[in-house]
């Protein structure tokens, strides 16, 4: 068996969790213990990736460019990620990051739109990257879809493709079924990228390596959008139990979680009844707070928010279709009260 690669996205997804706040002196102190722990990737930037740092998506406390710089200091052994949501991003930031010292960027994609990273694959690929197409809400296409455009991405040279359970609303048959597709018509790498809302983080994961992904996605401590990623260090030591080998120290991993990561966190990772909304309903996991600002504001329940964007289908992009929303709802409740 190829050996499983593990990206962590604390520094990235996690970036949603921290309100984006991150300082250089957490992302040193991050770097460094997974750089011990010996973690293949370590994905660093805005949670919306590289020039998220918006109104619409949440101002960076740090521009992401030193964060980066400091990770890629910081790493000897490990190699700094980035994520790149194209529209968000632009190919000036893809070379900016690439100078400071990136060496893979992900380009990321709602599930049914393969087609805008084209460009951004091929320009890192010409710039020596490795380079990820990442299918973004993989929930909400049928496997024929989500084929089709993973052969796309693997087409503009994209050296792994992932399904990516934005959501976290995939159900373990789901992602069998969906990984097995992917490996069947792709000569590639496939990986697989997991939010636990539903409490299936670990088994889809598990689910997804059973059927071929060889890349996978976690976040210590779970500190990742919604509900979290599948939590790294628990990855880590259900893998060594079954005999699967990710080069990664088990003990490092725990000692990283609760010294350094939990004391920085905003609140516990939990299934809240939010993040478990956004599973149930099948919505983004970076809308749970901004839902849950747009809650307060117009007195409504955020479980109300998230379950009419979920019938909507908005996708990543939309943010500000929470808000209008949130001011539908509370005008629809004045109406009926
Ligand atoms: C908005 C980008 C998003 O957080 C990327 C990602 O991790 C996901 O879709 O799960
Ligand atoms: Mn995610």
């Amino acid at each position: 068996m190829t050996q499983l690669k593990i990206t962590e996205v604390a520094l990235r997804d996690g970036s949603h969790a921290m309100s984006h706040q991150y300082t250089v002196e957490q992302v040193r102190n991050i770097t460094k213990g997974l750089n011990a722990a010996r973690v293949p990737y370590i994905e660093v930037a805005h949670g919306d990736g590289l020039g998220g740092s918006t109104i619409q998506y949440g101002l960076s406390k740090t521009d992401e460019l030193k964060l980066i710089e400091a990770a890629v200091e910081e790493a000897d052994f490990s190699k700094i990620a980035v994520l790149l949501l194209p529209g968000i991003g632009t190919i000036q930031d893809l070379k900016e990051a690439h100078r400071i010292g990136a060496k893979m960027v992900r380009v990321a994609t709602h599930v049914t739109e393969a087609d805008v990273a084209k460009q951004h694959l091929e320009t890192a690929k010409n710039l020596g990257m490795e380079t990820v197409g990442f299918l973004m809400m993989s929930h909400m296409a049928p496997v024929d879809k989500l084929v089709e455009q993973a052969k796309l991405m693997e087409s503009y040279g994209a050296d792994t493709v992932y399904a990516v359970d934005s959501a976290g609303a995939m159900l373990p048959y789901e992602v069998s079924e969906k990984i097995k597709a992917l490996r069947d018509a792709l000569t590639v790498n496939i990986g697989y990228h997991a939010h636990n809302n539903l409490g299936l983080a670990i088994g889809n994961t598990l689910a997804a390596i059973e059927h071929g992904a060889t890349r996978i996605d976690g976040s210590v401590r779970a500190l990742g959008a919604g509900a979290g990623n599948a939590q790294t260090e628990v990855l880590v030591a259900v893998l060594e139990k079954m005999e699967v080998e990710t080069g990664i120290d088990l003990y490092k991993m725990m000692d990283l979680a609760e010294e350094v990561v939990a004391p920085i966190m905003q609140t516990t990772q939990e299934i809240t009844k939010d993040s478990l909304t956004l599973g149930y309903a099948g919505v983004y996991s970076s809308f749970r707070l901004h839902a849950e600002r747009a809650a307060k504001k117009f007195n409504i329940d955020s479980r109300d928010i998230l379950i009419e964007l979920g019938k909507r289908e908005i996708v990543g992009g939309q943010e500000d279709m929470i808000v209008d929303v949130a001011a539908e709802l509370a005008q629809k409740n004045q109406v009926t009260v």
